[in-house]
């Protein structure tokens, strides 16, 4: 298996973003304050996801966090909304507009076409832990993940992904535990809950989170693609069939068919479509 040679592929202020041989890995680079997110933060891993999504190179896009603290040692993935920066209707950007635009990062991990993996070495919490529900898959520190949902501690809910696709997870009893009562778990627990696909030492987290990118990557993409799409389908309501139905629509462009109907339009006569009733 080969090793990463992890290149900056943008520089940002609040992130990090690599690349290497397939695989994009954008971090959290806020690890004094348990890498919470600024609107600044969203920002930047908006660019980053869209690279990421457009470059036909990438196939694999790992979430991951830097740190640990300089002030205390500790590992963190991500606390959440930076409690710093929320005004009376949200999260203030540098440009005085209250956002929530991490749902806008959420929807992006969702629907890119490729498959994303939390790494999580620390901390995720409230808006950090809903960030790993919505990734594709999670890898989690044996020694440092503690999982735990603070949003009814600071009046916030993420009544989405976060919370309803979590219960489809782990079950309407435990989403709600994890919730109601906003307890840590560590990484072994939400193995066994099925919110976490490996509990990896610590030391090993980032190789076998590039590692398991390598195993996808030797995948056929439009399988990739089009099971990721498939999965998210019946949770995702018409969006998730208007996304399912895209990649379709592409497959069905592919075929003579399609070469046809395009011909017969820009050559201004009928098409012919017979004998292409295929049961
Ligand atoms: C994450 C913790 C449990 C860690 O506890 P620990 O004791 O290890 O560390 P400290 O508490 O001492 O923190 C160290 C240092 O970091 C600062 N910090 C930590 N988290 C944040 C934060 N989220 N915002 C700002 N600052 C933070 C902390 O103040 C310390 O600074 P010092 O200067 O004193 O060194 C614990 O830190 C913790 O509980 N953090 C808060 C978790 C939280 O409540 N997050 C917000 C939840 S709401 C949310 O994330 C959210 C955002 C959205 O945009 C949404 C949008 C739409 C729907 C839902 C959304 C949503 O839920």
């Amino acid at each position: 298996m080969s090793h990463a040679e992890w290149k900056t592929a943008k520089e940002y202020t609040d992130i990090t973003y690599q690349k290497s041989n397939g695989v994009a890995r954008i971090a959290f680079n806020r690890p004094d304050v348990r890498n919470a997110f600024r609107p600044k933060t969203t920002s930047e891993l908006y660019d980053a996801f869209y690279d990421a999504n457009e470059d036909t190179s990438i196939g694999v896009v790992l979430l991951s966090a830097e740190g640990p603290s300089s002030k205390d040692g500790v590992y963190s993935f991500c606390s959440g909304g930076d409690q710093n920066a929320r005004g009376k209707e949200g999260y203030v950007g540098e440009d005085g507009y209250h956002r929530l635009n991490i749902l806008e990062v959420q929807r992006l991990i969702r629907f890119m076409p490729k498959a994303v993996i939390a790494v999580v070495p620390g901390w995720a919490v409230g808006g950090g832990h809903s960030l790993h529900v919505v990734c594709d898959l999670t890898l989690a520190s044996k020694e440092h993940a503690i999982f735990k949902q603070t949003d009814a501690d600071v009046t916030s809910f993420d009544g989405g992904y976060g919370s309803a696709y979590l219960a489809k997870m782990v079950g309407q009893k435990k989403a709600r535990e994890i919730f109601f009562l906003g307890r840590n778990y560590s990484a072994q627990e939400a193995y066994e809950m099925g919110m976490v696909n490996a509990v990896i030492p610590h030391a090993e987290l980032e190789a076998t989170a590039y590692e398991w990118a390598q195993e996808i990557l030797a995948k056929s993409p439009i399988s990739i693609k089009m099971l990721k799409f498939a999965m998210n389908l019946t949770d995702d309501g018409m969006v998730g069939q208007q996304v399912f139905a895209g990649e379709a629509t592409r497959l069905a462009y592919m075929t003579e068919e399609a070469q046809e109907g395009r011909n017969a339009f820009l050559e201004k006569r009928k098409p012919n479509f017979e004998k292409k009733w295929i049961p």
